[in-house]
C-alpha cells in the first residue's frame, strides 16, 4: 500500500532553482519552512508513473484538451477532457501510439467559441461514451452532478459543479485517496482560469454564481491541487489553487469587487459562438443530431 502510493506521488520540484536554495541557508529555520510551506502551493512539475497526462493544445481558439489514463491497469483506459473538433485526429493517432483505450470524452461544459470533438471521435471509436454535466442540457450518453465519480481504471475523477461561466459548468478534480495522484488535480473549464476566469455575459452566465463556485468547490481544495483550466490567452499552462487565490487579478478579490470587474470586461463575442452553441447542444454533430452522442 504504501509503495503504490508512493508511487502516485506528484514530486514536489521548486520552480526556482540554486539561487533561492541558496537563500533558504541564510535564514533562520522557522523561515525557511515558511517558504518551503509557501513553495508546495506554488509547486507545479509532477511526476506520476500511474497516470498518463497530456495537456493538448488547439491554437484557433486557445483550448486545452487533456488525455487521462490508468498506465498500469491491463486495458490502459484513457479519457479526453474538452476534446476538439479539429484535433480530434491528432489526439487519437496519439492515444493510439500510447496504446490507451480510450473510454470517454467528456466536456466540462457548452462550449461557445469551438466545436466539441466528443460526436466526432464516438463515429470514429464507437465504444467511446460521452459525457456533460446534466445541468448543462446538452445531449450526451452520460450525465454528471455534483459528487459523482469517473472511474477510469483505478483512478477517477470527481464532479464539482462550478456554474457562472455557464449553467452547467463543471470542474473535475482527481480523487482524495491513498492511491490517487498527488497533488489532487482539477481541470476546471472556463470557471478558473490561470489569472483569470470565464466571462459571465451569456449562456447563463452570473458572475455572483462564478464567484461564488469558485471560492466554495475549487478554492477550498489544497493548496498545492493543480489547476488546469480549458483555455489560456497569455501563454500559461498550469497553475495551483494557492497560487490563484493568492494572485489571481479577479477572484482574490471581494464579491462585489469581481462583479464590477466582470461587468466592465467588454470583451466582443466569440467568432464562432453561433455555430458552435448549437453543435456542442449535440455533441458537435449537428447534422446528426442526438444519435451522434
Ligand atoms: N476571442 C475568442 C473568445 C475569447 C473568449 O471570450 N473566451 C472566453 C472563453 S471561451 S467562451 C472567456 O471566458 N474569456 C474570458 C477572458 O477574460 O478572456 C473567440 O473569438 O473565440
Amino acid at each position: 500500500m504504501m509503495l503504490r502510493f508512493r508511487c502516485c506521488r506528484f514530486f514536489i520540484v521548486s520552480p526556482f532553482d540554486t539561487p533561492l536554495i541558496h537563500s533558504f541557508k541564510a535564514k533562520p529555520h522557522w523561515a525557511s519552512s515558511l517558504i518551503r510551506a509557501q513553495m508546495g502551493s506554488y509547486s507545479t512539475t509532477s511526476s506520476c508513473p500511474k497516470l498518463v497526462f497530456r495537456q493538448l493544445f488547439e491554437k484557433e481558439s486557445s483550448t486545452y484538451t487533456y488525455l487521462l489514463a490508468d498506465a498500469l491497469h491491463p486495458q490502459k483506459p484513457a479519457l479526453l477532457i474538452d476534446p476538439v473538433d479539429k484535433t480530434a485526429d491528432r489526439d487519437l493517432a496519439l492515444i493510439k501510439e500510447l496504446g490507451l483505450t480510450l473510454i470517454y470524452a467528456i466536456n466540462t461544459h457548452v462550449h461557445a467559441d469551438h466545436v466539441t470533438g466528443s460526436g466526432l471521435i464516438k463515429t470514429k471509436l464507437p465504444g467511446v461514451k460521452s459525457i456533460i454535466s446534466k445541468a448543462s442540457n446538452a445531449k450526451a450518453d452520460l450525465f454528471v452532478e455534483s459528487g459523482d465519480k469517473i472511474h477510469f481504471g483505478d483512478i477517477f475523477l470527481e464532479v464539482r459543479a462550478t456554474p457562472g461561466h455557464t449553467l452547467g459548468c463543471v470542474t473535475y478534480v482527481t480523487g482524495n485517496g491513498p492511491n490517487q495522484p498527488h497533488p489532487r488535480v482539477a481541470f476546471t473549464g472556463d470557471a478558473l482560469l490561470i489569472r483569470g476566469c470565464g466571462r459571465t455575459d451569456f449562456q447563463g452566465g452570473s458572475s455572483d454564481k462564478l464567484y461564488d463556485s469558485v471560492h466554495s468547490q475549487i478554492f477550498t481544495l489544497p493548496k498545492d491541487t493543480l489547476v488546469y483550466p480549458a483555455h489560456d490567452y497569455k501563454g500559461f499552462t498550469v497553475s495551483t489553487v494557492g497560487e490563484e487565490m493568492q494572485y489571481n487579478p479577479r477572484l482574490s478579490k471581494d464579491k462585489e469587487t469581481f462583479k464590477n470587474i466582470m461587468q466592465n470586461l467588454s470583451l466582443s463575442y466569440p467568432k464562432m459562438m453561433d455555430v458552435a452553441v448549437p453543435a456542442n447542444m449535440v455533441c458537435g454533430l449537428q447534422e446528426t443530431k442526438s444519435e451522434a452522442c
